[in-house]
């Protein structure tokens, strides 16, 4: 019997929540912890913030550069995300998927809608809510890498990007960090383990049934 396990078919795994609600903690975890699983390093034209390297968090990009990528059809979705431009580039996703590789996004909730509709089989969307806004704004002020007045303007689209938490599989409140992140884990394994992910399995099921006892 084999023990290969490809091909698979692999899940677009997309996680969004209102900045500061704790998503890219909980997606750094997620990747640290799982080698199949590849980030999807978007584009963005806002600017780099301390502690950020570039190529590694983002491609950071001038909006000149952006709108020649969308013109070349080089995004899979792309969004206006308090006030700059965010996308996830095509092909690094396309190239993990051949691979038999899982894709983590950490985009919003108009590129959530995107792939959903050009991927809805592979596409898995889970929200991550705070306990509450003052714990959000709590978050942000400690994170301290934005401007008072960024931090205004995320709190103000709070409640807009909250909104939109009903059209996603999954919603939980990332309030005790170990919690969420095993309810994450949970998410993306048992989705991993999805009958029709593993394509893999049809043969090795023949395999069985043919194995002489
Ligand atoms: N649609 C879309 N949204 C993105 C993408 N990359 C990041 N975002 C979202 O843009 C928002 C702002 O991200 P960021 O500037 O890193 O701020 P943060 O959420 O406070 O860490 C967040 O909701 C991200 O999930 C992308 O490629 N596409
Ligand atoms: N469960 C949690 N409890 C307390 N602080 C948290 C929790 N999850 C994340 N944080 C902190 O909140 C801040 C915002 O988290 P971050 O992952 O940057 O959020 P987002 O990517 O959603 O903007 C960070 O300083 C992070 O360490």
């Amino acid at each position: 019997m084999s023990n290969d396990r490809t091909p698979r078919r692999g899940v677009l795994l997309i996680v969004a929540s209102p900045s500061g609600a704790g998503k890219t903690s909980l997606c750094r975890r997620l990747m640290a912890d799982h080698g199949n699983l590849e980030l999807s390093i978007s584009m963005t034209t806002r600017g780099i913030r301390p502690g950020e390297v570039a190529d590694r968090d983002y491609h950071f990009v001038s909006p000149e550069e952006f709108q020649e990528l969308i013109d070349q059809d080089a995004f899979l979705e792309w969004a206006d995300v308090h006030g700059s431009r965010y996308g996830s580039p095509r092909a690094p996703i396309d190239k993990a998927l051949e691979e038999g590789r899982d894709v983590l996004f950490d985009i919003d909730w108009q590129g959530a809608a995107q792939i959903a509709e050009k991927c809805p089989e592979d596409a898995v969307r889970v929200f991550i809510l705070p306990p509450s806004l003052q714990e959000l704004r709590r978050r942000l002020v400690t994170r301290s890498q934005d401007a008072d007045e960024v931090i205004e303007r995320r709190i103000n689209n709070a409640k807009g990007e909250i909104e939109h938490s009903d059209m996603f599989d999954y919603v939980f409140v990332n309030d005790d960090f170990d919690r969420s992140y095993s309810e994450l884990a949970h998410i993306y394994h048992a989705e991993r383990s999805r009958r029709f992910r593993n394509v893999w399995v049809e043969a090795y099921r023949d395999d069985l049934l043919q194995e002489d006892v």
